[in-house]
């Protein structure tokens, strides 16, 4: 996060009153992450995140919740939601819907190698075959039609050269047909800051860009921060050992090979546009940590110009 609206100890007591984890004993606000306030919550009982959503749509928290819960109890090491004594895994904390989950150990890993991505792959694959009996839906609201929404609203912003090329990169995502690509529920976000790893592997957290979309997608988003340079470059071996780990669970289809070039660039522009929202509209936090939006940018440039290196990564 970031803490957007603050919590004080008796806040937090009050709230632990609707359920059955103990005292408090710990508040801490987490300047990670940027979408939602987070704290590190320890009771009597356990080491938990609360968090207070800032902008994710309230009627879409089941959707989320339920995910979590649905992979947790499949063994994926996730967080899984704590419910409330009237049943319901979200509340309400100074106006805004509160949610626990249980604190996963471990730390990212920001410069992974080979092996990280490998095992990073074999992760994503597990979430989406398990996510495949999860009964419900939801759909992508930085899809297609938000990127050519967002282009509008931020072009004031931007210089012509970066107008101009995100024009032409929508253009070029709208002319591909994204139904001839196995779809299911993805995590949308799985970032290295996203995965924390501990003694029992990697755990996965921030369910919140979570949604129906192209599975190849998914792998697209994660390689373009597990498996690219300073330089703001692919890596291949990198890419190679993330689809390796990937396709032990779940191998890719040849249109797929096919279209992972057209995937990482829809990643990297999604990414791009997600970050220039965050720095040009930003909303007032308390602690927020900036992201780069320029290397998203040049990330987004890259893959135009080497297709051919992209296409080689998937072979
Ligand atoms: N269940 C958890 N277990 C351990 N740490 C967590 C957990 N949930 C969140 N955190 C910590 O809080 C930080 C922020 O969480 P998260 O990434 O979900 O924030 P966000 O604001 O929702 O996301 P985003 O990354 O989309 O900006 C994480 O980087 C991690 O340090
Ligand atoms: N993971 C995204 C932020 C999502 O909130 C980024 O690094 O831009």
């Amino acid at each position: 996060m970031s803490v957007y609206t603050p919590v004080t100890d008796a806040d937090a007591s009050a709230l632990l009153e609707h359920y059955t984890l103990g005292e408090l004993e710990l508040l801490e606000g987490i300047a990670q992450g940027i979408e939602n306030s987070n704290f590190f919550l320890t009771t009597t009982t356990g080491r938990y995140v609360l968090t207070l959503f800032e902008s994710v749509p309230r009627e879409d928290l089941p959707f989320y919740m339920g995910l979590m819960d649905h992979l947790a109890t499949h063994d994926i090491l996730c967080p899984a939601p704590m419910k409330r004594d009237d049943g319901a895994f979200v509340g309400e904390l100074n106006g805004k819907a509160a949610a626990i989950v249980t604190r996963l150990e471990g730390e990212p890993h920001m410069h992974p190698d080979a092996d990280d991505c490998r095992a990073t792959g074999r992760i994503l694959a597990a979430m989406h075959v398990a996510s495949i009996e999860y009964d419900a839906g939801l759909a992508n609201a930085k899809g297609q039609e938000w990127r050519e929404h967002f282009a509008q609203v931020a072009a004031p912003r931007l210089s012509r050269a970066e107008n101009d090329l995100i024009a032409s990169e929508n253009r070029y995502q709208a002319m591909h047909d994204d139904s001839v690509l196995p779809q299911s529920i993805i995590h949308g976000d799985l970032f290295r800051d996203n995965v924390l790893w501990g003694e029992q592997g990697g755990g996965v957290i921030d369910f919140y860009f979570a949604c129906d979309d192209v599975l190849l997608y998914d792998l697209a988003i994660t390689a373009n921060d597990w498996c690219v340079t300073r330089e703001a470059a692919l890596d291949p071996a990198r890419a190679k050992a993330l689809i390796a780990g990937y396709e032990t669970l779940r191998p890719l289809t040849e249109l797929e090979r096919e279209l992972w070039p057209v995937m990482l660039r829809r990643a990297a522009l999604r990414t791009w546009l997600g970050r220039i929202g965050y720095n040009h509209f930003p909303r007032d936090s308390h602690m927020t940590i900036p992201k780069d939006h320029e290397f998203s940018r040049r990330l987004l440039v890259h893959h135009i110009e080497h297709a051919r290196e992209l296409q080689e990564s998937a072979a």
